[in-house]
């Protein structure tokens, strides 16, 4: 009976311990910044409430008035900055607040299994070794193919639409594009090999986006660790998809490879300088990275010239004006185009929210946000973006021309907006995005085809929204295309 006792005391006290631990956050955690109550992590997974619905209702006032907020988020409390000032604290202290991606923070998870130790989420050491074989093939890939693709992108909207107003859900015609622009200009894997793999390859990867992207276990990726059968299944599509890529990637080499981060990370491998593992885990984020974002972005830019026919007009006769023999790289200093462009990442950045930062020892932030060691800290770009203390009023609008009317001002403004991180959609400083210039272009390029070649407008029947958690776009955005070229 004693035994019954202790045995019934001590799972009292682990589920105690558990609820306690989840529901309020740590004690040494800072006292100064508000708690956002733990279930709104609960809001994605239960309700069809989408991310902008969330951050209006349960962060805006916290985040505007403090700056930062105690988060509930992937299995763990976090601190959660939207303040420019604090964002330059974490970008500048490198090795205060380090890297700490999903293989150290949520080791088992599924994602974790998928992304692994990469140049993106690793720290010191490591990460040091795989920029120096990355950075030069992602900052300066071959863009000829961008350009093939986007004939490819427009023609098949074309196609589909006929001269009818059809309305189309343009997903996964985006995510194509914007996969076979990074599988060919960066990664170096031969155009014909993308076009007789291109059905499997777009398939298996949504497959696991889907998992990967499931509310549930974004938000509670300790989930992952028990043995729920889809999730089984999950994981070993994860290592069939990761194997099946790097082959592709490994049998598919275009002859100038050496130029390529495929070639430059194979033969790191080869020469020992990383190891097979991690050859792999940096060719699936390059892949990943490399599409998901563009892929995301271009998304809301469609969305954003569909809802404002004013601003379509205005890039269209901009568009329009170089004529039909101008080169690609006259998009490069369209002013309507590029404040379009500053515009929608302010409002509809990407990556909305990350939290991959992992405090080294104690510190303060501000004069009064006392962190504890081994604290995650992480930042919202949909808040900062949104933040009427740091745009103004009108911080909700979409307005590109607070940017600038000039090209000149327009660049100037975009340059500081990140300097100053009050635009941190590429992050900042010695951790920023190494494929912003590849990713502006290629979105540019696809956005002043579609306004050459289309009127587009919102689908009536789409349900504006977005995404319910994770990357920020449109949900399932449908639009309606009317051919304005034979
Ligand atoms: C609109 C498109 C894109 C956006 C908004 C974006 C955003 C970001 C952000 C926010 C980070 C920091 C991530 C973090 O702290 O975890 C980052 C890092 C990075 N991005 Fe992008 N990205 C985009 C496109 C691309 C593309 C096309 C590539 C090409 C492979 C790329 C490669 C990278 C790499 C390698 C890093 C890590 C840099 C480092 O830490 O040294 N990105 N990006």
């Amino acid at each position: 009976m004693l035994l019954f006792e202790i045995i019934l005391v001590l799972l009292f006290a682990t589920i105690g311990y558990f609820v306690l631990t989840t529901v309020f956050p740590p004690l040494n955690f800072p006292r100064s910044i508000p708690t956002v109550p733990f279930y709104v992590s609960l809001l994605p997974v239960l309700t069809s409430v989408d991310q902008e619905e969330i951050y209006n209702k349960y962060l805006r006032e916290k985040l505007e008035k403090y700056g930062a907020v105690k988060l509930y988020f992937a299995s763990r409390w976090n601190i959660l900055v939207t303040r420019p000032e604090y964002l330059q604290t974490i970008f500048k202290n490198e090795e205060l607040f380090a890297k700490s991606g999903n293989q150290k923070k949520t080791p088992y998870s599924v994602l974790a299994d998928y992304t692994g130790d990469n140049v993106i989420s690793s720290h010191g050491k490591e990460w040091k070794l795989y920029r120096s074989i990355m950075t030069q093939s992602i900052q300066f890939p071959q863009l000829e193919p961008v350009l093939k693709n986007t004939e490819k992108f427009t023609e098949s909207i074309r196609k589909e639409v006929g001269n009818k107003d059809k309305a189309l859900n343009v997903s996964d015609k985006i995510q194509r594009f914007c996969l076979e622009n990074i599988c060919e200009c960066v990664l170096g894997i031969k155009p014909d090999a993308i076009a007789s793999e291109a059905g499997e390859l777009h398939e298996r990867i949504k497959f696991v986006k889907k998992q990967i992207f499931n509310p549930i276990y974004l938000n509670f990726p300790i989930l992952d660790r028990l043995p729920i059968p889809s999730r089984l299944d999950a994981r070993k599509e994860v290592h069939a998809f990761r194997k099946y890529f790097c082959e592709l990637v490994k049998r598919n080499k275009n002859e100038d490879s050496h130029t390529f981060a495929g070639h430059k990370l194979q033969r790191a491998f080869e020469t020992g300088e990383i190891t097979a593992k991690q050859f792999t885990d940096n060719v699936i984020i390059t892949m990943v990275a490399g599409h998901e974002n563009p892929q995301l972005l271009l998304t809301s830019l469609l969305y954003v010239i569909a809802k404002y026919p004013v601003y379509q007009t205005k890039l269209r006769e901009e568009v329009q004006s170089l004529g039909d023999k101008s080169h690609w790289s006259a998009f490069q200093d369209l002013p309507i185009l590029n404040s379009i462009m500053y515009e929608t990442l302010r409002l509809y950045p990407p990556l909305g929210q990350i939290i991959n930062r992992c405090t080294t020892s104690r510190t303060t932030m501000g004069d009064s946000i006392n962190i504890p060691r081994g604290t995650y800290v992480g930042y919202n770009n949909f808040g900062t973006g949104r933040d009427i203390l740091v745009w103004g009023p009108d911080a909700n609008e979409f307005k590109p021309g607070r940017w600038g009317i000039t090209l000149e001002d327009i660049q100037s403004n975009f340059s500081q907006a990140k300097r100053t991180s009050k635009l941190p959609a590429f992050h900042g400083r010695s951790r920023a995005c190494i494929g912003e210039k590849f990713a502006l272009l290629e979105t540019k390029i696809a956005l002043a085809k579609i306004v050459d070649c289309f009127e587009v407008s919102l689908d009536k029947s789409w349900k504006e929204q977005l995404t319910p958690a994770g990357p920020i776009c449109p949900l399932l955005l449908s639009l309606k295309f009317k051919s304005l070229r034979e």
